[in-house]
């Protein structure tokens, strides 16, 4: 299966349901829980800390030191199995990726809160790589000024590509969900320009 587009105006958006193969998804989503050094980010909300409602990994080139939500992360060095998933998305897209965002939804309490990635060092027009493992989440896109909202189910081995205005134009969210779902990892790939 390749990369179909997602219509939807003012965003750039490609969707390959089935990017991974099962057994490959299944070995990187354990290797992956067991291997990363998961954290509890925190989060600043109206000028208050909080735990993030997620653990998470920020993984990079020495270079790729993140500004996110009031705190500055350093990048953890990359481990050996995410390489040939980074060369490959970079070879695919074009796109040579320094970075990628690790998150572990350990249940449906947890999620990601309506953001848009468009912090500096990721450029005008930034392309943010998406790969979903484990659970199947629902991810939403929601236009800045118009009321265009798109709602995707990403599943186990999934891959969703953000391109050119989409993050200029739409926030997206991670929400939390009733239903008994299990662990979901999701990595973006990312290009951070030194600032
Ligand atoms: O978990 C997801 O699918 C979204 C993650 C996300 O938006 C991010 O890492 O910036
Ligand atoms: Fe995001």
């Amino acid at each position: 299966m390749a990369c179909v587009p997602i219509p939807l105006p003012d965003a750039d958006l490609a969707y390959d349901p089935q990017w991974l193969e099962a057994a490959a998804a299944d070995r990187l989503l354990v290797e992956l829980r067991d291997g990363v050094a998961w954290e509890n980010h925190r989060v600043r909300l109206f000028g208050r800390e909080h735990p993030s409602p997620r653990l998470s990994c920020w993984i990079g080139d020495p270079d790729t030191a993140y500004r996110y939500s009031g705190s500055l992360f350093e990048p953890r060095p990359w481990p050996a199995l995410l390489l040939p998933l980074r060369d490959r998305l970079s070879h695919e897209l074009g796109v040579a990726f320094n970075s990628v965002l690790a998150n572990l939804y350990r249940d449906g309490h947890d999620c990601m809160g309506w953001h848009s990635d468009d912090e500096r060092e990721l450029g005008a027009a930034p392309v943010i790589a998406s790969v979903s493992l484990g659970a199947t989440r629902r991810f939403v896109l929601k236009h800045r000024q118009t009321p265009q909202k798109l709602a995707i189910e990403l599943p186990h081995g999934s891959l969703m590509v953000m391109a050119g205005m989409t993050q200029r134009h739409y926030r997206h969210a991670l929400p939390r969900t009733v239903k008994p779902v299990g662990e979901r990892i999701n990595l973006t790939f990312r290009k951070i320009h030194p600032l």
